[in-house]
């Protein structure tokens, strides 16, 4: 039997008449709990939030105005719109409960009351309260969703060795449900690349989205991630579905992890371990159902040595490891990159006549793109705006152009840049091994990567 829904406040300044309805109510629902002081209402609903509250309509001896649930009622509905209220009313307070329900009750219980309808009464009210947090879900499911379908997929283009690779190396992991990290520096591709996983994975149907997890602020992280429930803290003016929630059925793509402090790399760490995830404000885990895809632009393992990320969150990201070349380091995808944004951007500006010249061509090819392909596209993009004629001429790529000749001419470099050059064409070469690139090399593994540090590979 499923577990049963539903949290439920009792407020009355009579001990039995909490203790025989709690009785009543417990085996009904997740939780019952009971106050005897109604001061202490908002309080209690701002930390646990409560789906339904049976509330009684007077609490002093004597006093049978029924003010004080009145009050307590409008108090909890200013607070909490959304929460159910039952009045507990003795019966010559009929008139009064009915005004109360003017008032925003959901409906009002006489006293003595007759367990059967007091039951039927409080599971109605909670049916209607879950009816209402599921359509929130819905609409806070249907933003996230709505923002990760609006984003485009860009085939991925590219013939060199280290692009042929990678493609092979997807095509035997997107079937699996391996948890992969992407490395490689801004603009190479990362994200292009972990779409691709999820395209040719079993969960294709379902939803790709990205986090930039490295930009969430501590506090943002958890309710961003793992969503919260209404009064979870001050800010949660309604439930919200986390990313992990959200994603489910699909693949998530954790962008620059190698940015997320180490307080929150722990959190993030007990989730993924316990495939579970727990809404702030809340006690119940929900199985975690997405693929996890990490990428960044760190040396994660560089990181874990200076003490900068868990060595334990590395290994339970890093199943398989791909490491995304740069531009630089895969000359011959230049020209099939280039001609690719070219068709894009010749149909986005009406320029479909558009070509690039052989000029333009071999100095893209000479250009040290320390961008990436998100450069090229940019220097592509204004190439096709600007040109005035009907090929792309060197003088159309702008800031480019001007560095486009001899920026990686050897006779410009100093022996810094050199070194750096040899370590990167060399771990290309293994694709991204390092043990492999360290003994071509004749360094150590951490050697290596305190150059690779030093030089930001
Ligand atoms: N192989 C490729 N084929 C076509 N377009 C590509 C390819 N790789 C990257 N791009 C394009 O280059 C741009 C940058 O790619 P992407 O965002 O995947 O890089 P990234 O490595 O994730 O960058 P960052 O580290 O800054 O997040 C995007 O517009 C993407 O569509």
């Amino acid at each position: 039997m499923s577990k049963p829904l539903g949290r439920i406040l009792l407020v009355d300044d009579d001990e039995f008449v909490l203790l025989s309805v709690k009785m009543l109510l417990e085996p009904h629902f997740a939780v019952v709990k009971t106050l005897n002081n109604p001061e202490r209402i908002p309080a209690l609903i701002d930390q646990e939030g409560f789906d339904v509250v049976v509330l009684d309509m007077n609490f002093r001896s004597g006093d049978t105005t029924g003010n004080q649930g009145r009050f307590w009622l409008k108090k909890i509905l200013s607070q909490h719109p959304d929460t159910q209220v039952i009045l507990l009313t003795a019966y010559g307070d009929i008139q009064l409960a009915v005004d109360s329900i003017k008032e925003g009750a959901l409906d009002f219980i006489v006293k003595p009351w007759q367990n059967e309808k007091l039951l039927t009464t409080v599971k109605t009210a909670n049916l209607v309260s879950q009816e209402k947090n599921k359509v929130k879900q819905l609409r806070s499911q249907q933003r996230s969703l709505v923002s990760a379908l609006s984003q485009k997929n860009e085939p991925l283009v590219g013939t060199s060795p280290g692009i042929t690779a990678i493609r092979k190396t997807i095509e035997k992991i997107a079937p699996t449900e391996a948890e992969v990290l992407i490395l490689g520096q801004n603009g190479t591709g990362k994200e292009v690349i972990a779409r691709e996983i999820h395209e040719k994975s079993r969960r294709a149907e379902g939803i790709f989205m990205t986090v930039d997890v490295g930009a969430l602020s501590e506090n943002l992280f958890e309710s961003e991630m793992f969503g919260h429930r209404k009064g979870a803290f001050t800010d949660a003016k309604e439930d919200r579905v986390g990313r992990f929630e959200a994603a489910a059925g699909g693949t998530l793509l954790l962008d620059e992890i190698g940015n997320l402090p180490l307080s929150l790399q722990a959190k993030l760490l007990t989730v993924l371990q316990s495939k579970k995830v727990t809404r702030l404000g809340t006690h119940e885990p929900i199985d975690l159902d997405v693929r996890i895809i990490c990428a960044t632009n760190c040396n994660l393992h560089a990181m874990v040595e200076s003490g900068k990320f868990r060595e334990d969150l590395l290994y339970r990201i890093n199943t398989v490891e791909l490491t995304v070349p740069t531009l630089y380091d895969r000359p011959e995808d230049i020209p099939l990159l280039a001609q690719h944004f070219l068709k894009k951007f010749a149909v986005k500006y009406q320029k479909p006549y558009l070509k690039i010249s052989s000029e333009a061509q071999s100095q893209l090819g000479g250009y040290r793109w320390p961008g990436n392909i998100r450069e090229l596209q940019h220097a592509v993009e204004r190439a096709v705006i600007m040109c005035e004629g009907e090929a792309l001429m060197p003088g159309d790529f702008g800031s480019v152009q001007q560095t486009l000749s001899g920026e990686f001419r050897f006779d410009r470099l100093n022996l810094e840049q050199l070194e750096a050059w040899a370590i990167r064409k060399v771990i290309a070469k293994h694709q991204g091994n390092v043990s492999h690139a360290a003994e071509e090399l004749g360094l150590s593994r951490g050697a290596l990567y305190r150059r690779m540090e030093t030089y930001g590979i």
